[in-house]
């Protein structure tokens, strides 16, 4: 990937993000939309993995056949919300390695407050997909990267659902070397730190939570 940011106009996507933003759209269909819309972002998220060649039988005849050149792939998600990324995505590429990274926002400071960390391991060789819907302040996907970063991991990728310009601004600051994918580059942030127009709080309206 050479952008720092490239958004996703696709018209499934931005179709499926318009049903989520809607104030009733109601969690099951919130839930199985972002599943939708995951794989659709995988698609971009994944382009580029070095391929090769391999001699297959058609019931035709012999063919040198492009195949993935095995580079191992480690999805990470922010925990809780990254986790509706990350379950349409494992359905797309299910081998792939899966790390969680436990953070929240607090409300007042909008630190996030680290409580889980567990990934892969070899994480220096492998592409390294960082997963959660929101990138607000950036905060949390900026903490995110660097205990990554310090767990080995060296060429990351960031994807998301909804990005404010803040959020693309600090990650870019501090990781200049991780491109991000998203499905819009919304406004800005309101004064207690949400993405406005937005869709709200991710993780409350992934599962059911207020
Ligand atoms: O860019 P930031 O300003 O850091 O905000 C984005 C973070 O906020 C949300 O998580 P939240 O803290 O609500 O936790 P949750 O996933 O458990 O709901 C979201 O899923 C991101 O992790
Ligand atoms: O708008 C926002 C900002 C942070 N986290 C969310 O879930 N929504
Ligand atoms: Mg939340």
């Amino acid at each position: 990937m050479q952008d720092h940011l490239t958004v996703i106009k696709h018209p499934l996507v931005q179709h499926k993000l318009t049903i989520m933003r809607e104030r009733d759209t109601p969690t099951v269909v919130f839930r199985q939309l972002l599943r939708e819309i995951s794989q659709l972002l995988a698609y971009e998220v994944t382009d580029k993995l070095p391929m090769t060649t391999k001699t297959i039988e058609t019931p035709m005849q012999e063919m040198d056949a492009p195949t993935l050149a095995g580079r191992k792939l480690a999805l990470i998600s922010i925990l809780r919300a990254g986790n509706g990324l990350l379950d349409g995505m494992l359905e797309l590429i299910p081998s792939a390695r899966v790390g969680f990274v436990g953070l929240y926002r607090d409300e007042k400071t909008l630190k996030p407050v680290q409580y889980y960390f567990k990934v892969p391991d070899l994480l220096d060789q492998r592409l390294v997909i960082v997963v959660d819907p929101m990138l607000a302040t950036g905060n949390s996907s900026a903490a995110a990267v660097s205990l990554l970063k310090e767990a080995g991991a060296r060429d990351i990728r960031f994807l998301c659902l909804l990005a404010a310009p803040e959020g693309v601004a600090r990650m870019k600051e501090a990781h200049p070397d991780v491109p991000i994918v998203t499905a819009a580059l919304d406004e800005k942030l309101n004064d207690v730190g949400y993405i406005l127009p937005g869709l709200g709080d991710a993780g409350d309206r992934m599962f059911g939570t207020k």
